[in-house]
C-alpha cells in the first residue's frame, strides 16, 4: 500500500469513529500516524523534489515573501498586475495561470516579493493539478495572501484552509508552548506548569510508543494545548507558522451588506482589482503582518539616511542590522549609539544583543 493509501485508510477511520473518552487514546494516535505518513509524502523524493516540478521554484528575493494562494479565477494574477509591475496573464477560465509568477512590490523602503501561483483546488495537497508544488511554495512564504472571490460562498476559505493544515502549514498560529526533547536514557518523562486539560501522560506516552521513541523530556507549558498541539511539537521540521491575511476579491460584484460583513471578519481586507478598490489598504496590512522593522543608520556627524532604509525582520538585534551592513564589520564592533522606540534614552549605548525596534536610528562604532 502506498502513502497515499495509508492516509487515505487513517483519514477514513477518524471519520468514522465517534469522538468519545472511550477513543480519544486511539484517536490521538491515528493523527499522530496522519501526521507521520504526511511528513513522508512532502519528503523530496530521490531523483526528484517533492514540490520543485521543472521551472517551478523561484528564488527568494527582496526582503520578504507573499505567496497568493487562492481558487482558480478568483483574481491572483490580476492582484500582481495591479500591485506590481509584473504582468501575469489574467483570463476568465481556470487554470490561467500555470507556473508560479514572481513580482516585486516596493514599500516603506522593502522590496517585497510577491508571488502569483496557480489556482488550487480541494485535494491539492494530494496531487491534484499543481497543488502540491503551490503548496510547497506556500511554505515557503513570509506571510500567505489567501485570495478569495466575494461572489462564492464560505467553502473555499474552509477547503484552502484544511489543505494547507495538512501539509503542516499554520495559519495565525504561535508553536504550541511544549518543551520536548528526545534522549537516548532515562525514559519519558512528562511536566506541566499546570495540568493540561486536553491531554494526558498516558496519551502523550503512546503516541511517543508510536513514534518510536522511549526516552524523553516532555514539559507543557500551557494547560490548553491539544493533543494535535503535541504532534505538531513531534513533526517540528515539517510545520511552519505562516501568517496568512484574507482577501476578498470583486467586491464590486456583492452587495454592500455583504462587503460590510466580509471586512468585519478577523484577518480580513476586501478589495477588487476591477474598480481598484482596497489596494492600498490592503498593501498597509500586508506591510503590518510582515513585521518587518525600517533601521536607518547614521554616520558619525552626519544625518540619519531617512530616505534609504535596512530593512531587517522583527525581532532582529544589532548583530542582524550588522549583518544587513557588511559581512565583516561585526569583527571591529565596538558599540552602537541607538535613537528611537528601544532605546531607554537617546542616544543609548548598545551592544550586539540589543532589540531594535521599527524606525530607529542606528551608528555602529567600529575598533
Ligand atoms: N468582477 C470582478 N472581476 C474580476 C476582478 N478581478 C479579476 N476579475 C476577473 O476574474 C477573472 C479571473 O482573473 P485572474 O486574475 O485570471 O484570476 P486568477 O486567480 O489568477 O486565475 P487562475 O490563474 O486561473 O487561477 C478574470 O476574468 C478577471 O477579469 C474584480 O475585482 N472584479
Ligand atoms: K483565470
Ligand atoms: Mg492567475
Amino acid at each position: 500500500m502506498g502513502i497515499v493509501e495509508k492516509i487515505q485508510q487513517i483519514e477514513d477511520e477518524l471519520a468514522r469513529t465517534q469522538k468519545n473518552k472511550a477513543t480519544e487514546y486511539h484517536i490521538g494516535l491515528l493523527k499522530g500516524k496522519l501526521a507521520r505518513y504526511r511528513a513522508q509524502l512532502l519528503e523530496p523524493t530521490p531523483g526528484g523534489s517533492s514540490g520543485g516540478g521543472q521551472g517551478f521554484e523561484v528564488s527568494k528575493s527582496g526582503d520578504a515573501r507573499i505567496a497568493l494562494i487562492g481558487f482558480p479565477s478568483v483574481g491572483k494574477s490580476s492582484l500582481l498586475s495591479k500591485i506590481t509591475k509584473t504582468k501575469s496573464e489574467v483570463a476568465q477560465y481556470s487554470f490561467t495561470t500555470l507556473t508560479s509568477v514572481p513580482g516585486v512590490l516596493e514599500y516603506n523602503g522593502a522590496e517585497l516579493q510577491i508571488l502569483d501561483l496557480p489556482g488550487i483546488i480541494g485535494g491539492a495537497s494530494e496531487g491534484k493539478g499543481r497543488g502540491r508544488q503551490v503548496i510547497a511554495s506556500a511554505k515557503t512564504a513570509d506571510l500567505i495572501l489567501m485570495v478569495l472571490d466575494a461572489t462564492k460562498g464560505p467553502n473555499q476559505r474552509e477547503i484552502l484552509e484544511q489543505e494547507l493544515e495538512s501539509v503542516g502549514i499554520r495559519l495565525n498560529k504561535t508553536p504550541p508552548n511544549i518543551y520536548y526533547k528526545q534522549k537516548t536514557t532515562g525514559g519519558i518523562k512528562v511536566s506541566s506548569t499546570a495540568p493540561p486539560k486536553y491531554l494526558d501522560e498516558k496519551q502523550i506516552a503512546s503516541i511517543l510508543r508510536d513514534y518510536r521513541v522511549h526516552n524523553a523530556d516532555v514539559l507543557i507549558r500551557d494547560e490548553n494545548v491539544t493533543v494535535d498541539d503535541f504532534i505538531d511539537v513531534l513533526n517540528a521540521q515539517h510545520i511552519a507558522y505562516i501568517p496568512c491575511l484574507y482577501a476578498y476579491n470583486k467586491i464590486d460584484a456583492v452587495s454592500l451588506e455583504e462587503v460590510d460583513r466580509l471586512a468585519r471578519l478577523p484577518d480580513t481586507v476586501v478589495m477588487s482589482c476591477h474598480l481598484e478598490l482596497g489596494l492600498d489598504v490592503l498593501i498597509e496590512r500586508i506591510w503590518d503582518d510582515l513585521k518587518l522593522l525600517r533601521i536607518y543608520t547614521k554616520r558619525k556627524g552626519e544625518p540619519p539616511s531617512f530616505d534609504d532604509a535596512l530593512v531587517v525582520r522583527s525581532n532582529s538585534t544589532i548583530e542582524n542590522v550588522c549583518d544587513r551592513i557588511h559581512r565583516s564589520i561585526k569583527d571591529q564592533f565596538k558599540y552602537a549609539l541607538v535613537w528611537g522606540a528601544s532605546a531607554k534614552h537617546n542616544p543609548q549605548k548598545c551592544g550586539l544583543s540589543h532589540h531594535v525596534a521599527d524606525e530607529d536610528v542606528v551608528s555602529i562604532l567600529t575598533k
